[in-house]
This record gives structure tokens, sequence and C-alpha cells, in this order.
């Protein structure tokens, strides 16, 4: 019997949740072979019944294949829930995207300050970066991912894996997105009660195909709600990005929000404030500055939540162009300047994500009440 062999056949095997092979993903451990014996440690995202048995069934017939005559002694182990997986996880709580690893919500007190603009413009500047990103548009009253990344009309595949529907993310510029814009018009959504939506968040989260990721961005909708309850409750968010104008009136719905983050039962840590529209920039003047709204609203928010102003970003035509033409912004090497603005804000969430992963475990998920 050949070690080698064994792992070969083993890497046939896909894990329902990820779509890869679980070699690649790093699932098997302590592989050992003492003919007629193979025995080795599978680590799971989760520990479901028939999550199990699809891939214990799946790993016996695959080293059954190439030796028949094999006793394989599989042992399941979900890594979230031993202890070693940081004080805010908790010894019960499983991870239904153990291979992703920081989740960062976008977030606004009211709609049109420009939330989803940042969420696509901060995924696509982690990814100029070098880190592995996707994409899940949230805000179902009012999908913007697909017009801002040139997926308007598109749907995605479903794909069976072990007999469950999976859900496979588009692609726009290498990042996978996930939309409810692409599943559901925001007509329906306004008439969906709490726990539909919830479900449909839910589903979005767990049975998407999301390949293994350093920052899932998710766009969520302004306020608070349902979508944000239920995102809290189905994965571990990292921290949380605020996105804010300047001005006064803007502030105040910002600062609701924000505070939604800071209860007692949620807790998720607010990474920074991006502010908007901070200024006016004419084309043809590049370096001047007009505060046609106001001066200081990002600041104040950042100080009200104890965190960093992540970065200012201009009102620019092209901006707005950008997103209406699929072509966001951070990718526009015609305009250096706003570019780097993006960058900046990418550069910064970087930084204070790995500060508040040194600083402190995973945030715990807000345990569903029935
Ligand atoms: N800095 C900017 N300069 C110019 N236009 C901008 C800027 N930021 C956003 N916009 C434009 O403003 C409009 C609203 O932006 P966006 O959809 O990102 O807001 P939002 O807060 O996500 O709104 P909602 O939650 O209601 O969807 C879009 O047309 C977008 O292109």
């Amino acid at each position: 019997m050949e070690v080698a062999k064994i792992a070969e056949a083993l890497a046939t095997v896909t894990d329902p949740q990820t779509g890869q092979d679980i070699i690649t993903a790093n699932m098997v451990l302590h592989l050992k072979v003492e003919p007629p014996n193979v025995s080795f440690t599978l680590q799971l995202p989760k520990l479901e019944a028939d999550y199990k048995q699809q891939l214990n069934f799946a790993c016996q017939e695959a080293i059954l294949s190439v030796y028949p005559g094999a006793q394989v002694h599989v042992h399941m182990q979900n890594p979230a829930a031993t202890p070693q997986a940081g004080k805010g996880g908790g010894p019960q709580q499983s991870n239904p995207l153990p291979h992703v690893k920081n989740i960062i919500a976008v977030a606004s007190g009211k709609g049109g300050v420009g939330k989803s603009t940042v969420a696509v413009n901060l995924a696509l500047g982690l990814q100029q970066l070098g880190a592995a990103v996707g994409l899940l548009d949230a805000d179902v009253y009012g999908p913007s991912a697909p017009t801002m990344l040139g997926l308007q009309g598109q749907k995605p595949q479903v794909e069976k894996v072990y007999g469950k529907p999976k859900i496979k993310p588009l692609y726009a510029y290498g990042l996978p997105v996930m939309s409810t814009g692409f599943i559901i018009e925001p007509e329906q959504a306004v008439v969906l009660r709490g726990p539909r939506l919830a479900g449909i968040i839910k589903q979005f989260v767990e049975e998407t195909i999301w390949p293994p990721l350093d920052y899932l961005i998710v766009d969520l909708p302004p306020g608070t709600g349902d979508v944000q309850l239920t995102l809290v409750q189905v994965v571990s968010v990292t921290g949380a990005v605020m996105v804010t104008t300047p001005q006064e009136v803007a502030l105040a719905d910002a600062v609701k929000a924000m505070n939604m983050f800071f209860l007692e039962s949620v807790n998720v840590p607010v990474l920074g404030v991006v502010e908007n529209m901070a200024y006016f920039t004419p084309a043809e003047l590049p370096d001047n500055k007009y505060y046609i709204f106001g001066k200081g609203g990002g600041k104040t928010l950042a100080k009200k939540s104890n965190s960093m102003l992540l970065g200012q970003i201009p009102l620019v035509q092209s901006i707005r162009e950008g997103g209406d033409s699929g072509t966001p912004a951070v990718l526009d090497k015609e305009n250096e300047a706003v570019r780097e603005a993006w960058l900046n804000v990418a550069r910064n969430v970087a930084r204070q994500t790995a500060l508040r992963n040194e600083m402190m475990g995973p945030t715990a998920r807000v345990e569903m009440k029935n």
C-alpha cells in the first residue's frame, strides 16, 4: 500500500461545502498506513450527520477503489469546536465558512452614501494588494454589485454536490461575487418577512461555493434590520467598516447603525470609517478640493467608535461612471489619484483587520432564539 496512491485517491473526494478536494483544502491530517489499515483525521467545518456520512462514504469508496481490501478508519474532527478556536468562538460553535479567514461587513446609516461603491472598490482593492477576496452583496433592497461589476442579467449556476444544490458564484475581474440581485428582485425583497429573508441570507452564505478567501466583503442594506441580524447569527463577522458622508444628518444615522455592532449581544468590532464624497474635485482641476458637504463627519464617527478614519474618497464623476459602466474606479489606471485613495482604504482595512485579529479572538456568533 502506498501513501501517495491513497492521497491521490483522497484528492478525488470533494468537500460539498467549498467545492474543493479534501487534500488541497488541507482537511486530511495524520494519514497512517499499516496494511490493511488506513487511518486519518478529517477536519470538518461542521459536524452534521449527513455531511459527515457523505464524506465518510466518499473517502471509503475512493480508497477501496485503489485498495479493495483496505480497512479504512476516518476520524472526524471540527477544529472550531475545540478550545483552540479562540475565546469568542466558544466550544460549541461550528463555523460554516472555515476556509474564509475574515468576514468584513460594510454598513451605513442611510442609503445613497456610497456603501456599495465602497464595498466593491474595497474588495477589488484588497485583491489588488494580493489577497484572495470574495464579495457578498446582501443589500436585498437595492443590490448594486451586478451593475457595478458588469454582471447584470447574469444568473449563477446551481451545481449538485453529493446530491445537494450549491450555488456557484459569478466572477468579475477574478472576484467571486454573489448578489441577492442575481436571484430576487428588490420589489420582491421589500415584502419578505424576517424569517424568510433570514433564510435567503443564510442560504447565500452557506450554500455558495466560496473558494478559500482571505476576505469576504459583505455589502449590507443601510440601517439596522433583519439582514444584519441574520449575518451575525450565521457567521462570525470579523469587523465592520462604516461608510458615511461628511454632513451631520448622515452622521446621526450612521451612529445608530454603528451602535448595533456594539450591542453586547452582537459585539462586532468596528474596524474604521470611510468618509465618502468627502470633497469635490473637478476633473479639470485635480488638485482642488471643495468641501461642499461640510467637513469632519468621518473623523467624528471614527472617534465615536474608537476606531480610525480608513480614508476619504472624493466626489468625482469617474467614480459614478465607473459604477454605472461596471469598471470600478480602483481599477482605473487613467485616474491614479482616485485609484490611490481606494487602495489606501484597502491597505488600512487590511492593517486594522490584522491588528484586530492579533488583539482579539474570533467574534462569537449571536445565538439564534427559537
Ligand atoms: N465618491 C463618489 N463620487 C461620485 N459618485 C459616487 C461616489 N460614491 C458613490 N457614488 C455614486 O452614488 C450613487 C449611490 O452609491 P451607492 O449605490 O454605492 O450607495 P449606497 O450607499 O450603497 O446606496 P444604497 O444602499 O441605497 O444602495 C451611485 O450612483 C454611485 O456611483
